[in-house]
């Protein structure tokens, strides 16, 4: 290996994670520009005209597979943790559907003249360890000899089609609940500048690792409405999927979003990713009430970070004894209602 190339994953390229998504102005362009996808199957259930998280196709009375894809370049350093968080990554998708992951394959992209094959080895183990615990297999993948190390799956799962949660099928009251606190931007931004402290890369490690397994289970309970995860667009951005899809209107308590430990000392030095502020051009005219350094916050990128999940209000109590049952932290952060001149107001 020539001496002046990058020796740590996350130098190869600018972009990291979830974080290294076309912006959603410009994917629009690309999609509109390629012409309609005319989706006329009556059998797609789901396809790419609301923004959700999976496509859905309908094999019988009882039974849809749900297909998505997800991969980006490296968040972390170490490859292990690399495969392990694309894995997490790519399987939400599924759990936000409301469905079963069953079963994946990777799609990988290595330089291999550059960087030694062992690295791959290692994101394709950290992937596989993640599999296991979802209790899905790793059955195949693809890969290419690339500039850009770049990793992902395609993750396929099940789902009854009377279950499927969407992210538009909010209703006016519901309140709005989030599983894992934010700022997965923040500190992947801290650790590409090396500025990360030991104690805030585990607890990056082990947030974006953590899967949202609950979303099967709470795709049984018509007392969900909605869900999404929150990835690259940041909070605001995918609220504002919810939102729009519902043709309703969002209301956000700042003071109650949960931030991981720690984050606030990186924000204070400005070290946060520069799609925070993409994100924020592409939604701020959509929001308001967000002042000042708030805005990091709520447009920061997610990469496998948690679900959105929108709860008819009568339903309050059965939700927290139903997420205490299954061990699953979650927090209260807002509500939908009727709409009005704004998508998201933080209040
Ligand atoms: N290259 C593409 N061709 C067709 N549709 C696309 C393409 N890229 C994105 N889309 C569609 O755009 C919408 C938004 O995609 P996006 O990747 O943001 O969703 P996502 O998979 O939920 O993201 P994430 O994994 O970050 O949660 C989806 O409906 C997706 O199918
Ligand atoms: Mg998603």
């Amino acid at each position: 290996m020539t001496t002046n190339l990058p020796t740590r994953l996350t130098e190869w390229s600018e972009g990291s994670g979830c974080g290294c998504k076309i912006a959603p102005a410009i994917l629009d362009q690309i999609l509109n520009a390629s012409g309609s996808f005319s989706q006329k199957d009556p059998r797609l259930l789901v396809g790419n005209s609301t923004k959700d998280d999976a496509a859905i196709y309908q094999v019988s009375d009882d039974l849809a597979v749900i297909n998505t894809v997800d991969f980006f370049t490296p968040i972390v350093d170490d490859p292990f943790d690399f495969g392990r968080i694309a894995a997490a990554n790519a399987i939400s998708d599924v759990y936000a559907m409301g469905g079963k992951p069953v079963f994946a394959n990777a799609i990988l992209s290595w330089p291999v003249e550059k960087l030694a094959p062992e690295l791959a080895a290692k994101v394709l183990e950290g992937a596989k360890s993640i599999c296991k615990t979802a209790g899905i297999e790793l059955a195949g993948g693809h890969s290419i000899a690339a500039k850009d190390p770049i990793f992902g799956l395609s993750v396929n799962g099940i789902i009854n089609p009377r279950k499927i949660k969407t992210n538009g099928g909010s209703q006016s009251g519901d309140l709005l609940f989030l599983t894992k606190p934010l700022g997965i931007g923040v500190l992947a931004t801290a650790l590409k500048r090396q500025k990360i402290q030991e104690q805030d890369y585990l607890n990056l490690v082990d947030t974006a690792c953590r899967l949202n397994a609950i979303g099967t289970v709470l795709g049984n309970h018509e007392e969900v409405h909605a869900m999404t995860d929150v990835t690259g667009f940041g909070l605001l951005g995918h609220l504002i999927e919810m939102a729009d899809g519902a043709g309703l209107s969002a209301q956000l308590e700042i003071d109650k979003l949960p931030l991981i430990e720690g984050i606030q000392e990186y924000i204070n030095q400005f070290i946060f990713p520069d799609n925070t502020y993409r994100n924020w051009n592409g939604y701020s005219a959509k929001s308001k009430g967000v002042v000042g350094m708030d805005l990091v916050k709520l447009c920061d990128p997610q990469t496998s970070g948690g679900l959105l999940i929108s709860v008819a209000p009568e339903n309050k109590a059965w939700f927290a004894e139903t997420m205490n049952l299954h061990n699953q932290v979650i927090w209260e952060i807002g509500r939908f209602v009727d709409k009005g001149d704004f998508v998201v107001e933080v209040v």
